[in-house]
């Protein structure tokens, strides 16, 4: 196929960079990144929605990841997962819902229990302890015998050392309801890890299943030793009054997964299924999650999502205009699998680079990450002719952002700085114009009030916009200023508009130029 002229690029998302005032807890207005202050001095700068409504979320709600990318690639808002299944809630479908009536009502008939497993706080990046609530009332309208919540404590998508307030939310809830009770609390680095060393997962699925492990009388008690913090919580098991423990999976009981977001929560219930039907005491269960999974196991989902066709990648690959996409295994499948509109294709047009690195490194010790061979791969795909588009994603500033270490993060933010100087010198020796944006917030604020009101270190998004900086080819092709306000769902137009192309026609975004 001949491709007709463009002018190529390179679309360099910042992960987790956010914008918001000067204050002390801003780590990128603390760092020093004599570059990017230069780029936004000289080039057209914006900043643009990247949290809420404006890309698909309920009001309010903090961006992340998934849903930046995903609508970065979309070019219009997508109705994520949360607001659906929200939707679910508020019109009665979920209660309504046929698989999920079914299920319950064989519960209660068979005398089974019902165990729900997800992330206990009201981070809303990966699931919402509020839905608790509604699907407690349901399974206390089936009068299902037995509720056991397996919660997973957060503090790090809401300040740490929260976990014991937000275990006693859950009880709370569970007692207005007039069913569900803890059986197991494991911290989300634990229960939540997606690096694929199972080291982690195997310690939960022994508390959820077979209830092994280190116990404690009550959910609170749980929490207490947690040098660590709360993400790291040992998976624990809560005994009742006769010390045996609470909530072990039998034959017969169904498994509910409650994170409405899939990425951290499927190596569990990956390793959990396969435990119960084929480890060494295996056990019929019914699996149900309350969102659409990636899981190798199918697992029934509740609410299903939106459909994400007609963007970025749909666009280059009829354009016939090849990309390179380029990231470390942190943020990988967000420039490949999310920005493609959680489709796991690689078409012909495209060239997927994951960076190797180390799979845990302490990130306060190593803000750089693997920012170096990022970097280098990014500037060799620059260079290449036949590339129309780079499309790389720098992790660092969120990644260590999560950390809550705020000194640790200035300093991510001061080698993603020198990266982009790399990159923009072998980008211009190239000819190619740079589009510089965050997918949602991060580092800019590392500090939060805990339900105390006192300030506490803070690693998780923001609602604040992103930058956006589109650095100009050498003749340039740019206005003075971008088109405002903006929204992740003006990239994809604008990234097409500067290749040459016009934005697809199931892009509601427009250009920034
Ligand atoms: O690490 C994660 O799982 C989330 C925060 O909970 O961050 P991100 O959306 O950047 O992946
Ligand atoms: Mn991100
Ligand atoms: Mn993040």
């Amino acid at each position: 196929m001949t491709t007709a002229p463009y002018n190529p690029g390179v679309l360099l998302v910042l992960d987790g960079w956010g914008h918001g005032p000067a204050t002390e807890d801003n780590a990128i207005a603390r760092a020093h990144t004599p570059v990017l202050d230069a780029l936004a001095t000289k080039y057209p700068t914006t900043y643009v929605d990247a949290s809420g409504e404006a890309v698909g979320l309920l009001p309010g709600t903090v961006g992340n990841s998934e849903i930046g990318h995903m609508v970065i690639g979309a070019g219009r808002p997508l109705e994520y997962d949360s607001l659906l299944v929200q939707r679910g809630i508020d019109s009665g479908a979920l209660r309504e819902h046929p698989l999920l009536s079914e299920t319950l009502s064989g519960l209660a008939r068979e005398d089974r229990a019902l165990h729900l497993v997800g992330l206990a706080s009201d981070g809303q990046i990966h699931a919402h302890i509020e839905h608790l609530r509604e699907l407690l009332d349901i399974a206390a309208a089936h009068q299902v015998p037995r509720v056991w919540i397996h919660a997973i404590t957060d503090g790090r998508d809401v300040a740490d050392g929260t976990a014991a307030e937000y275990l006693r939310r859950a009880e709370a809830i569970a007692a207005a309801a007039g069913a569900g009770r803890i059986a197991t609390v494991s911290g989300r680095g634990y229960a939540l890890d997606k690096s694929g060393d199972l080291g982690f997962t195997r310690p939960v699925t022994a508390a959820i299943a077979d209830g092994d492990g280190p116990r404690a009388s009550n959910a609170e008690a749980a929490t207490t030793n947690a040098p660590r913090g709360d993400v790291w919580i040992e998976p624990t098991v809560l005994t009742g009054e006769d010390d045996t423990p609470l909530g072990a999976i039998a034959d017969g009981d169904a498994v509910l997964f409650t994170n409405f977001r899939s990425d951290r929560i499927q190596q569990l219930a990956d390793h959990l299924l396969d435990h119960l039907r084929s480890g060494p005491h295996p056990r019929h269960v019914t699996a149900l999650s309350l969102a659409e999974y990636d899981t190798r196991a199918s697992i029934p989902a509740l609410v299903g999502r939106a459909d994400a066709s007609g963007g970025l990648a749909d666009e280059l690959e009829g354009h016939g205009l090849r990309s390179v996409r380029i990231a470390e295994k942190e943020k990988f499948e967000h420039v490949t699998y999310y920005i493609n509109g959680r489709d796991d294709r690689r078409r012909e047009t495209e060239e997927h680079i994951q960076v190797a690195g180390d799979t845990a490194p302490d990130y306060t010790a190593r803000p750089e990450m693997n920012l170096g061979r990022v970097t280098d791969a990014v500037v060799n795909a620059a260079a290449r002719d036949e590339v129309a588009l780079v499309i790389a994603n720098l992790a660092n500033i969120d990644v260590v952002g999560h950390t809550g270490d705020a000194e640790a993060t200035v300093r991510a933010t001061e080698f993603t700085d020198q990266a982009v100087e790399r990159i923009r010198v072998a980008a211009e020796a190239a000819g190619r114009w740079v589009l510089l944006v965050g997918d949602h917030g991060n580092a800019e604020q590392m500090a939060k009030a805990g339900p105390d009101g006192k300030p506490r270190p803070y690693g998780g998004h923001t609602t604040n916009p992103v930058p956006v900086i589109v650095v100009s080819a050498p003749e340039s092709m740019l206005p003075d200023r971008l088109v405002e306000p903006g929204t992740l769902a003006d990239i994809a137009p604008t990234v097409l508009t500067l290749l040459g192309r016009t934005p697809g026609p199931a892009m509601t975004g427009r250009s920034l130029t």
